[in-house]
């Protein structure tokens, strides 16, 4: 399967139309708010959710909890992580898809699993019509793996998925804490010292038609917070209240989403967001998303605490995240359809 960057090399640039293999029938439905909704999109402060100063440290909780059960979405600010770190792992993921075809055949990968994924769309062996994104996919925690090309990117890799894992170890604290749980309950149910990391790089090239085509389809991710950054060109866009809204990241801030294993975990107070990632005809567009699981052979349930018998019952069956990571990663990619396989009914 060629990658969209080699197709769009080998392309003529003049009247270039869109494979037909890569046409989308575009839901009329699928409708773009306005920009008024994009400026409503949470931020967190970082350095306020860590002050020492508890009524800071309430107010920042608060906001958190408010940010993911509106929105299941914020940016992050003030986090303490290198402008010159994120920019550097950025050119690295750059370089990595500039590799020729060959060098990256070596980190193709065959099972769901296998620790270092290259490749195009999101799984060609079960899709009909593709996606215009190539993507590399690296197991970064509790085992570090990373491609040993280009030189320098893994060292880098490294330092970043540290700086990340912290970070969300700070978040997922005070989202605890927001749940009526202790600081520490996401970490231990969840055995967080083995937390799955999974470091995913996206390449969107500029595409003949964008109109026609998609990045990635409406889909919500595995895990409990991903972190995304990207070079500057738009093109996620989350849904909230039936409406796609397009998020651009101001320099130096992360978007975190919330995925299905925090949904899981909270009985679906705080619900996975669905998003996509739109492509244009322009400019090369890199995301770079780090996924942050529980780690691979935990049983993932509703918090006991959240839920009781009466009045507010298990609403998902318990899966082990290895099982559901399999799921999600070997089907097609649509909506919350394995989230939607462990809802249980309700009378
Ligand atoms: O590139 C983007 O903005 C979205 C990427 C994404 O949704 C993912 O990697 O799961
Ligand atoms: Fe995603």
């Amino acid at each position: 399967m060629t990658c969209i960057k080699t197709l769009v090399a080998q392309s003529s640039h003049h009247n270039a139309t869109l494979p037909s293999n890569y046409i989308h029938p575009i839901n009329p439905s699928d409708s773009v708010a306005n920009s008024e909704l994009e400026r409503l999109i949470p931020t967190i402060d970082f350095s306020v959710l860590t002050s020492t100063d508890p009524a800071q440290r309430s107010k920042a909780i608060h906001d958190l909890s408010k940010a993911c059960q509106d929105w299941g979405f914020f940016l992050v600010i003030n986090h303490g992580v290198s402008e010159s770190l994120m920019k550097d792992v950025m050119d690295g993921c750059y370089e990595f898809f500039n590799l020729t075809d060959e060098e990256k055949k070596l980190y193709e990968g065959t099972d769901v699993l296998d620790p270092i994924r290259c490749g195009t769309s999101f799984n060609t062996s079960k899709e009909k019509i593709f996606f215009w994104r190539d993507f590399l996919k690296v197991l970064v925690h509790p085992d570090f793996h990373f491609p040993d090309k280009p030189k320098g990117f893994s060292e880098l890799a490294l330092e970043y998925i540290k700086r990340i894992r912290e970070i969300v170890g700070e978040l997922l604290r005070g989202i605890s804490i927001s749940l009526g749980l202790e600081a520490s309950y996401i970490h231990n149910f969840l055995n967080l010292e083995s937390s799955l990391q999974v470091f995913v790089a996206n390449l969107y090239p500029p595409c003949p038609q964008p109109e026609l085509a998609l990045g990635m389809p409406p889909h919500s991710d595995h895990g409990l917070l991903n972190i995304l950054i990207e070079n500057g060109v738009g093109g996620l866009q989350l849904q909230h209240n039936g409406k796609w809204v397009n998020v651009k990241a101001p320099p130096n801030s992360f978007l975190v989403n919330t995925c299905d294993h925090l949904e899981i975990l909270s009985n679906g107070r705080y619900k996975s967001v669905v998003h996509r990632a739109v492509v244009n005809n322009a400019t090369t567009r890199i995301s770079l998303a780090i996924a942050n699981g529980p780690s691979l052979d935990t049983m993932v349930s509703p918090a006991l605490a959240l839920t009781d018998d009466e009045n507010n019952p298990p609403a998902y069956a318990a899966i082990k995240y290895k099982e559901y990571l399999q799921l999600q990663q070997g089907n097609k990619l649509d909506q919350k359809s394995i989230l939607d396989r462990i809802r249980l009914q309700k009378d």
